[in-house]
């Protein structure tokens, strides 16, 4: 669990402050994803978490315990940490940036060599392919891979994540959040996630927090926060679109009705939006789901009221 209170952050010199008086939980085993305009203070709060900047006030709880009180450098080893630039040592092999925390660890090289294998299973990455790869022998999307294997290899109860997936391009993107998605969740961490893109935040997150000029303007669960913006700003941050995207939430089977439709069902995996996309595609009010019935556009819209 992880829980800022009052959490502030003056800049030296600064008028206002970039982190203004936070109190936000993310429980154990969720994900949280920090959303907000540029300079909103998305970076700060993250890291304050890990005391990579200290706190003009406020505290951060990490399963209870003061982070404040701990030695910064003991913390860290006990959070995973990815960023959007990865940050892998150029002139290390895979193997040799994953070892990283395990061996500040004092993990044995046995071990450790276990470990990376293991982690690098788990991200995607066949050891026997990658290991010995230089960071700059890969794509961008293996190296975000590496990155998250890294901040994995010490199994660390709590990541933090800056725009992890930044870097990747469109396509292999949205694979990818859900790829790292289901393994963080099948591992039961808590994260916190920062990412200027709506769609991302929404898919990754659990619970999504909205911050304008350091302040928390809204703290809710994705579908809640799109039906419901709590103003002005968090709606126009969300964009006009975002009932779309909060359909793309849902499986299309949400907007099920026992009838029959013309052509292809959709695929299994099919949200909402994908059925509303075909609909329009196929000019028809309705399209047959794999398991049997069908979407509808009124089964839609009731869904969306
Ligand atoms: N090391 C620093 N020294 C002084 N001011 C800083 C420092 N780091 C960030 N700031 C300021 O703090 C404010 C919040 O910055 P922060 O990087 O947290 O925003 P952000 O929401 O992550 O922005 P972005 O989406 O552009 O990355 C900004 O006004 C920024 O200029």
């Amino acid at each position: 669990m992880i829980r800022l209170e009052g959490l502030t952050k003056t800049w030296p010199g600064a008028t206002g402050a970039a982190v203004a008086d936070i109190t936000l939980e993310v429980p154990e085993g969720t994900s949280c994803a920090l959303i907000g305009p540029s300079g909103s203070g998305k970076t700060t709060t993250l890291r304050l978490v890990n005391r990579l900047v200290e706190p003009s006030a406020g505290r951060v709880l990490i399963a209870g315990k003061d982070a404040l009180r701990q030695d910064p450098v003991r913390l860290r080893r006990h959070i995973g940490y990815v960023i959007q630039e990865v940050g892998l040592f150029p002139h290390r092999s895979v193997a040799e940036n994953v070892a990283t925390v395990p061996g500040l660890l004092g993990w044995d090289a046995t071990r450790a060599r276990a470990r990376v294998a293991e982690v690098l299973e788990m991200v995607g990455l066949s050891p026997a392919r990658f290991a010995d790869r230089r960071p700059h022998q890969l794509s961008g999307g293996e190296r975000q891979r590496v990155g998250v294997a890294r901040a994995l290899a010490g199994d660390p109860p709590v990541l933090l994540m800056d725009e992890p997936f930044g870097a990747v391009d469109p396509l292999r993107r949205r694979q990818l959040q859900d790829e790292v998605l289901r393994l963080l969740r099948q591992l039961g961490k808590t994260v916190l996630v920062v990412t200027h893109d709506v769609a991302e935040a929404m898919r990754l997150g659990d619970a999504v927090a909205v911050l304008r000029d350091g302040r928390l303007v809204q703290h809710a669960p994705p579908a809640e926060l799109l039906a419901r913006p709590a103003d002005g700003f968090v709606a126009g941050f969300l964009g006009t679109d975002r009932a779309l995207t909060r359909l793309g939430l849902f499986p299309a089977g949400a907007a099920r009705r026992e009838e029959a439709a013309p052509g292809p069902p959709l695929p299994p995996e099919a949200t909402l939006r994908d059925a509303l996309a075909e609909m329009l595609a196929r000019g028809s009010r309705a399209v047959p789901l794999a398991e049997g019935g069908a979407v509808t556009l009124d089964a839609i819209l009731d869904l969306a009221a």
